[in-house]
């Protein structure tokens, strides 16, 4: 290997998550999440009254009932899951000869961004590769970590020769280890929903092409599959505010399916999201389960994400190393 002598500094990077399920952690949480203009791109003197004075007031209390729903005596899934992901990827490292150190870094809360790039600069590393964990580019996820981890470079005297990994929703062992998880989970008279998170229609048509990356990811994995039209369909959940967001909605694909295709058995996979986290543990296992039930649907199955599984870890590991060989 071309770089085995060189050590390698890896920044893991995931979306964020409160530091504890308590409504004033929520609130610090998401007022730094909510006020970065990639996520949400209103003028500044309208959204942060709006925000400060009716939003998080709000919306702090009823989510962070819903984090405590899903929260473990190690706190919250996506933090965990992410750890794990870390400790495994720099096992994996290991065993493959490389001199890498791997850091876990939030886009917004805990691990910082600051802490994991200091870090990492303090062992001296000859190069860094950030490694967003959004396998699909969207400006306001692999963006925002563009943005996080430059503004922490911006202070720095010595910049590092770095690699930024825009997205991998084709790379060949992500397809397969989805296809995989389906095959191995998947019963014969289920129809699959592949359900992304979702994000305004306005940075679509403003040139975000996450739409298009969501597509490429399920096609390639239905291809893989074998599955017919009829066997499947992909939507997109969580979506935030009163404008459009990108369609179909999940929830309403989930709530009216059954009356529409016949469809009674479903099983839900989240391909975008690399951990569980309320989005998969809270909003698709409970709140779209309850909604399929409750509309004639009769069995309801939640695909987990890849999560620390080998096959994601052999996965990401294999990114890394593909970046020490170009
Ligand atoms: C305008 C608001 C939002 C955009 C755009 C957005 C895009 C986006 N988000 C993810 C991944 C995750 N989002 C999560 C939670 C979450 N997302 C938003 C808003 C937007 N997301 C909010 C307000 C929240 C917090 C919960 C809530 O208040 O409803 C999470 C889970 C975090 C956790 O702690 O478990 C993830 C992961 C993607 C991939 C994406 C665009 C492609
Ligand atoms: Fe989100
Ligand atoms: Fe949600």
């Amino acid at each position: 290997m071309k770089n085995k002598q060189q050590k390698i500094g890896i920044i893991l990077t995931n979306l964020g998550t409160p530091d504890t399920a308590t409504a004033s952690a929520v609130s610090r949480y998401l007022w730094q999440f909510l006020t970065d203009p990639r996520v949400v791109d209103l003028p500044r003197w309208k959204w942060f009254p709006l925000l400060k004075g009716v939003i998080l007031p709000r919306r702090s209390k009823k989510v962070a009932q819903k984090y405590q729903s899903i929260w473990t005596e190690q706190g919250s899934p996506l933090l965990e899951i992410s750890k794990q992901q870390q400790t495994k990827l720099q096992q994996y490292l290991i065993q493959q000869d490389i001199n890498a150190v791997v850091e876990l870094a939030m886009t917004y809360g805990n691990p910082s961004m600051e802490k994991a790039v200091q870090n990492l600069l303090d062992q001296q590393v000859d190069q860094l590769i950030v490694l967003p964990l959004f396998p699909q580019y969207s400006s306001s996820t692999t963006g925002a970590v563009l943005d996080a981890f430059a503004d922490v470079l911006k202070h720095k005297r010595n910049i590092p020769s770095f690699k930024f990994i825009h997205s991998y929703h084709l790379d060949e062992h992500y397809i397969n280890a989805l296809a995989n998880s389906i095959k191995e989970r998947m019963k014969s008279d289920e129809f699959l929903v592949f359900s992304f998170h979702g994000i305004p229609l306005r940075y679509e048509n403003n040139g975000d092409y996450y739409r298009e990356h969501c597509k490429q990811t399920v096609i390639a994995i239905v291809d893989k599959l074998g599955l017919t039209e009829n066997q499947w369909a992909l939507s997109f959940q969580s979506r935030f505010g009163k404008e459009e967001w990108i369609q179909p909605y999940t929830d309403v694909l989930i709530e009216t399916i059954n009356q529409q295709q016949a469809v009674q058995k479903i099983a839900v996979i989240c391909p975008g999201f690399a951990s569980d986290c309320l989005e998969t543990l809270e909003e698709i296992e409970v709140e779209n389960r309850e909604i399929f039930l409750n509309n004639g649907g009769i069995s309801f199955q939640y695909i987990p994400a890849l999560n620390d599984s080998k096959d994601h870890i052999e996965m990401l590991g294999r990114l890394i190393l593909s970046q020490l060989e170009s």
